[in-house]
C-alpha cells in the first residue's frame, strides 16, 4: 500500500474527558402498564438509579447526563438527590423527546463544551458492568470515532417479509450467516463531534446511535460486551435483573 491509499491513523484521545448521556425517557410499553420504564423498580431502586451507579462507577466518567421523560425532570431530579452517587460526577437533568433519537439529541445539546467523548447508555441496561464501560471508553481514547460493546448470536436469525397482521405466518426472505452477526448492547462511545454530526445528518428513525456514524461512512468498532448488560424489555427480563441482583449482594458477601 502506497503513503497516500494508507487510512489516516486514528487519532488518540487520551486528555479526554468523558461525559455519559444517559436516554430514560421511554414508556417502556413493552414492559406492561405502569410508571416509566427507567422509573420502575429493581430490588427496592430504581432501575435508572442502577444505570447511573453502573456509568459513574468509571473512573473515566465526570458527568452524567440523564434524560428524564418529557414531564419527569423534576421527579428524576429529585430521585437523584434521594440516592448515593458518587460525588467526584457532575449530573445534569434534561427532559427527553418522543424518540430516542430525540431524546439522545436532547440530552447531547446539554453537554458543556469540555468533553469531547460521549457514551449513550440506556436507562434500560441497568447492569452494565463497569469492566464494559471503561472498555468502551478506551477504544474510543485509543482513536475509534464509535464503540459498541457487542456479543454473538445465539439463536439463527430470518429475515422475513413482515406480515401486515400480527401473528400471521411471514415468508422466510434468507438466513444471514450467524457468526457475522452481533447483538449490539449500550453504552456506545463517540468522539464527540462525530456524533454530533451524526445526529444533525441522520434524520430518518434508526434503532441506535451507532448506526447513525456508519451512515456519515465513518469507522465503527465493536468491543466485547457482557451478558449483564442486557437491555430491561419485557416482564421476564425484570425477573433476570433482579436475580442478577441477588446473586451480586450474596456475592458481595451483605
Ligand atoms: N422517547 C424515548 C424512547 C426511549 N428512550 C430510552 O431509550 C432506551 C432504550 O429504549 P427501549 O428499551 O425501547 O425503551 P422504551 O422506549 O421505554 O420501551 P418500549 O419500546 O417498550 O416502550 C431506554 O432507556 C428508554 O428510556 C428515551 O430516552 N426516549
Ligand atoms: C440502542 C440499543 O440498545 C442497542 O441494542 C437498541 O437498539 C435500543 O432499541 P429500542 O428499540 O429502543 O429498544
Amino acid at each position: 500500500m502506497s503513503d497516500e491509499s494508507r487510512p489516516a491513523p486514528a487519532e488518540p484521545r487520551q486528555d479526554s474527558r468523558v461525559a455519559a448521556v444517559i436516554p430514560a425517557a421511554g414508556r417502556g410499553v413493552r414492559l406492561g402498564p405502569g410508571a416509566p420504564k427507567a422509573l420502575r423498580a429493581l430490588n427496592g431502586t430504581p432501575m435508572l438509579i442502577h444505570a447511573i451507579r453502573a456509568l459513574a462507577a468509571s473512573r473515566h466518567v465526570s458527568l452524567v447526563v440523564v434524560v428524564a421523560p418529557p414531564d419527569g425532570a423534576a421527579e428524576v431530579k429529585s430521585l437523584l438527590d434521594a440516592h448515593a452517587l458518587p460525588e467526584r460526577t457532575d449530573f445534569l437533568v434534561v427532559p427527553g423527546g418522543e424518540s430516542r433519537q430525540e431524546s439522545v439529541r436532547l440530552g447531547l445539546d446539554a453537554l458543556p463544551p469540555a468533553y469531547d467523548v460521549v457514551l449513550v447508555h440506556d436507562a434500560a441496561r441497568p447492569l452494565v458492568p463497569v469492566d464494559t464501560v471503561d472498555t468502551v471508553v478506551e477504544a474510543v481514547r485509543a482513536g475509534a470515532p464509535a464503540v459498541v460493546p457487542a456479543l454473538p448470536l445465539a439463536d439463527t436469525v430470518k429475515e422475513v417479509e413482515p406480515a401486515a397482521v400480527p401473528g400471521e405466518p411471514e415468508p422466510v426472505l434468507g438466513t444471514p450467516v450467524r457468526a457475522r452477526l452481533r447483538a449490539v448492547q449500550t453504552p456506545q462511545g463517540f468522539d464527540r463531534a462525530t456524533l454530533i454530526r451524526a445526529h444533525e445528518t441522520v434524520l430518518d428513525d434508526v434503532t441506535d446511535d451507532a448506526s447513525m456514524v456508519e451512515r456519515l461512512g465513518e469507522r465503527v468498532v465493536t468491543v466485547p460486551g457482557h451478558e449483564e448488560a442486557f437491555k430491561v424489555t419485557r416482564p421476564l427480563d425484570l425477573v433476570l435483573a433482579e436475580a442478577v441482583l441477588t446473586r451480586r449482594r450474596l456475592n458481595d458477601g451483605f
